[in-house]
């Protein structure tokens, strides 16, 4: 499965977090915005997608920058995730689904409980803000 999410940073480099709706797999879970590239579709126009349906925000495909990638055996499948930051979007991101978020400094992402695949991607966001 092929994901495509997106670490948003504010200008005080808080990180958006978005908790993951009752009645979808991982439940509960803090991810990063995004979701599952369409065939046919590049990462980045999914991300752009993504973030306007789930958050309400124009993003231009300019301003998502490469970060890194998680590769991870969830139990069923596997998840190959690239993770791009951006800092500039139009518009203020609210939870058009329902979802809660969250702006998270990056020394507290530890608090909040993630998916397997997104452990590893913490403290490389750390270092890097
Ligand atoms: N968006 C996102 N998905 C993640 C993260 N970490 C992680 O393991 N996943 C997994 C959870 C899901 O199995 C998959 C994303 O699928 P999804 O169901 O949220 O994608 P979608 O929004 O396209 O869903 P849908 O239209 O099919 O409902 O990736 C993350 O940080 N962000």
């Amino acid at each position: 499965m092929l994901v495509s999410a997106c670490a948003l940073v504010d200008l005080d480099g808080r990180v958006l977090l978005a908790r993951r709706p009752e009645g979808k797999a991982m439940a509960g879970l803090w991810e990063f915005p995004g979701g599952k590239v369409h065939p046919g579709e590049t990462p980045e126009a999914a991300l752009v997608r993504e973030l306007a349906e789930e958050l309400g925000i124009d993003v231009a495909e300019a301003c998502l920058a490469p970060f890194t990638f998680a590769s991870h055996a969830y139990a069923g499948f596997h998840l190959l995730m690239p993770l791009f930051l951006c800092r500039r979007w139009k518009g203020v991101p609210v939870g058009r689904e329902g979802q809660a978020l969250a702006w998270v400094r990056p020394d507290k992402l530890s608090d909040y409980a993630m998916p397997d695949a997104d452990k590893p991607l913490v403290p490389l966001l750390r270092d890097f803000l």
